[in-house]
């Protein structure tokens, strides 16, 4: 069971105008484990994200990483923060289309001073565990949809994140291609030691996570966030024709320390 306190979001909240966003949310996220953040449209899941991962500021309340308060930082250091500590796979990739796909994965270890050779051979080692060899050289338009975000998710973990954000991840996948993203996903985050947030609006998605947490109005409910089912989840059972992920470079490989 995961013990450490990785990502401790408390008091949080967050307004745009009268609409209040976030009204007082409190969430710990644990070393190495996986906790979906669900709800209705509107109810605030995003937000909770992108205060929890430093994109945005709340207008109160705290976040630390590892003890330390990150939620008061200039956009220097937090955007600094976002690039070595954090991985994040959006609904959409969001590859950059004129890069071929193994430079897209090593883009963050290049945007932190890893030479450009050693940063793409880090890159490549993880396209084989993720059912991606042979596929470095091409573009990201050149890919499906479940490939771009098993793209996605090489590059959110290049870094060696301690947490990787998620929204939406398979939100444009069919179900069986989400079904299997988010299983790698899940997967590699945990050989990883790294955690994760994914904010999901599918149950099925909801299931690979270790708990899950209910959003409404921008409050937690107090019933959410059961952890540890003693039922197997999803992810210890052997699922379908996606690679297993069990050689993904653990802590990616050589280079850059966390
Ligand atoms: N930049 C913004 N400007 C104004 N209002 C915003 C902004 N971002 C979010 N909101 C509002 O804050 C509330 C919470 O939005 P948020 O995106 O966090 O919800 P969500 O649960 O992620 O929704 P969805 O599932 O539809 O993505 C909504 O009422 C939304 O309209």
């Amino acid at each position: 069971m995961p013990s450490q306190i990785v990502l401790h979001g408390l008091g949080l909240r967050k307004s745009f105008g009268s609409t209040v966003a976030l009204a007082g949310v409190e969430l710990m996220v644990h070393q190495g484990e996986a906790v979906a953040i669900m709800g209705p449209s509107g109810s605030g899941k995003s937000t909770l994200l992108h205060c929890l991962a430093g994109i945005m500021k709340p207008d109160a309340g705290e976040v630390h990483l590892l003890g330390e308060r990150i939620d008061n930082l200039g956009e220097r250091r937090r955007s600094a923060l976002r690039r070595t500590r954090f991985g994040f796979v959006f609904q959409f990739g969001q590859l950059l289309p004129e890069l071929p796909v193994d430079e897209n994965v090593a883009l963050p270890l290049m945007l932190g001073d890893v030479p450009r050779a050693q940063a793409v051979r880090q890159a490549r080692s993880w396209f084989g565990p993720l059912g991606l060899a042979g596929m470095e050289g091409r573009r990201p338009g050149e890919l499906s949809g479940g490939q771009a975000q098993r793209v996605a998710i090489a590059r959110a973990l290049v870094t060696r994140p301690a947490v990787v954000f998620a929204d939406e991840p398979t939100g444009a996948l069919d179900q069986a291609t989400g079904h299997d993203t988010m299983r790698l996903l899940v997967e590699a985050t945990r050989h990883n030691d790294a955690s994760l947030v994914v904010v999901t609006h599918d149950p099925h998605v909801a299931r690979w996570c270790d708990r899950v947490v209910e959003v409404r109005d921008g409050h937690i409910l107090p019933t959410s966030g059961v952890r540890y089912a003693e039922t197997p989840t999803p992810h210890t059972q052997v699922l379908g024709q996606v690679p297993s992920v069990s050689h993904v470079p653990v802590h990616g490989a050589e280079g850059s320390g966390r």
